[in-house]
């Protein structure tokens, strides 16, 4: 299959040389051709230009993309879109003025998820979730990380992995499976949080990495979760088996997860809600990415990550949705980033780069993905007519998505 899309408007981060990683004041910056060409065969960028260096190129299906903007595909390094039903009902909890903390000390939250994922079979959560991630795709996502953690038993946490396996094998989008070993302690280990460590790192982690599927390890290091030593525990039997952190820190208070995260050679550290000093210290001449999630602080009424903190300080973002039934059930990546420009104050240059580039950096593929440089794989957002790519944020809550290429697939 070829594609040869003409007339683009915008074509956005074009980079010649790759590059896998955006920071401080390069994130300021979004390379552009403008009145572009691009050609794609089989699942790979093969050539790009400006129209007037433009030869004729046979190709298979030609798109005329007069007036619209071309950009590579969304790329979604936080989600936890493996799960069962909703929590509707807790919303409307919220809504009446419960805390997250409130209703997560009533039993539910993250303990009401497992309960009904441990009672749903394997056919009916692949189906639930296979349908979220059609829809995000449509939405312009063409790379998404996905999270067990729903589970809290060790069968149905195993089970959680095989769903993300085979929606790994059924899609055209590309799927980083993580791992998340501690995310909340179940009710019957809440007397003995050690009983329920021990199950992690000895029962869980080997199973988990026997089954080769994720390369991820995360946790949630926060208040009446998982404390500072635990994070430790687990990351390092995590290691044990070839794990690296991608972790939940900083979302409700600061335990000291940045610094250990880097300590472990975390790919990311996510949340972030609150920041210190010290973990922007930290953070510096790491390889580890901040990952902001402004649709949970949205959703949930917490505060947004301190983005131009970690940005201001040379620092790289990525930004993510968070798709997941509790504190951010939205996987739409076009509102992520109308949200980072305005609540977290990026430019849109810097909001492109943070769901792009960085996005990739943040699942370990931005040799691959994120950037139009020729070799990496065809993913891209053609989208609806528009003066400049500005309007994708500015827009906040519209699609911009008209159609898009997956794999080098036009769908
Ligand atoms: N904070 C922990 N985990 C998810 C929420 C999980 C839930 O509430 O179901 C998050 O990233 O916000
Ligand atoms: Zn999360």
């Amino acid at each position: 299959m070829s594609i040869l899309i003409t007339n683009i408007k915008q074509l956005l981060q074009v980079h010649k040389h790759n590059v896998t990683i955006v920071k401080g004041e390069e994130m300021k910056k979004l390379s552009i051709l403008e009145n572009a060409y691009l050609y794609i065969e089989h699942d790979t960028i093969i050539e790009y230009g400006t129209m007037d260096e433009y030869h004729p190129i046979e190709a298979e299906t030609t798109i005329d993309a007069t007036g619209r903007i071309v950009l590579p595909s969304w790329c979604d390094s936080h989600t936890h879109i493996v799960y069962a039903g909703d929590r509707t009902g807790e919303y409307v909890d919220r809504i009446n003025g419960l805390s997250y903390a409130d209703i997560a000390s009533r039993g539910g939250g993250i303990l009401n998820s497992a309960k009904k994922l441990q009672n749903t079979s394997e056919e009916d959560l692949y189906n639930q979730s296979i349908k979220r991630l059609d829809e995000i795709i449509k939405m312009g996502t063409g790379a998404v990380e996905i999270k067990t953690g729903y589970g809290l038993t060790i069968d149905a946490e195993l089970k959680m992995l095989r769903v993300i396996k085979r929606i790994k094998q059924d899609t055209l989008a590309f799927i980083a499976p993580t791992l998340l070993a501690a995310h909340a302690i179940p009710e019957e280990y809440r007397k003995n949080k050690e009983e329920y460590i021990k199950l992690i790192t000895n029962e869980l982690i080997p199973k988990a990495g026997d089954l080769n599927i994720s390369h991820f390890i995360d946790v949630f290091c926060e208040e009446g979760y998982f404390d500072i030593e635990d994070l430790e525990t687990i990351l390092k039997a995590g290691q044990v088996h070839n794990f690296r952190p991608k972790i939940h820190v900083n979302q409700f208070n600061i335990l000291g997860g940045v610094a250990l995260g880097v300590k472990h050679n975390a790919l990311s550290v996510d949340h972030l809600e609150l920041l210190n000093d010290g973990d922007i210290e930290a953070l510096k001449d790491s390889n580890t990415m901040p990952v902001a999630l402004p649709g949970c602080s949205f959703f949930l009424g917490i505060p947004y990550t301190p983005a131009r903190k970690l940005i201001d300080a040379g620092l790289p973002l990525a930004i993510a949705t968070d798709y997941n039934p509790g504190s951010a059930p939205s996987g739409n990546m076009n509102f992520i980033v109308g949200a980072a420009c305005a609540k977290l104050k990026l430019t849109p240059e810097e909001a492109i780069n943070a769901a792009t580039i960085n996005g990739a950096y943040a699942m370990g593929i931005s040799n691959m993905y994120g950037s139009v440089t020729r070799g990496k794989k065809a993913n891209f957002i053609i989208t609806k007519p528009m003066n400049h790519y500005r309007e994708i944020p500015y827009s906040f809550a519209h699609n911009p998505v008209d159609q898009i290429i997956i794999n080098g697939q036009l769908l």
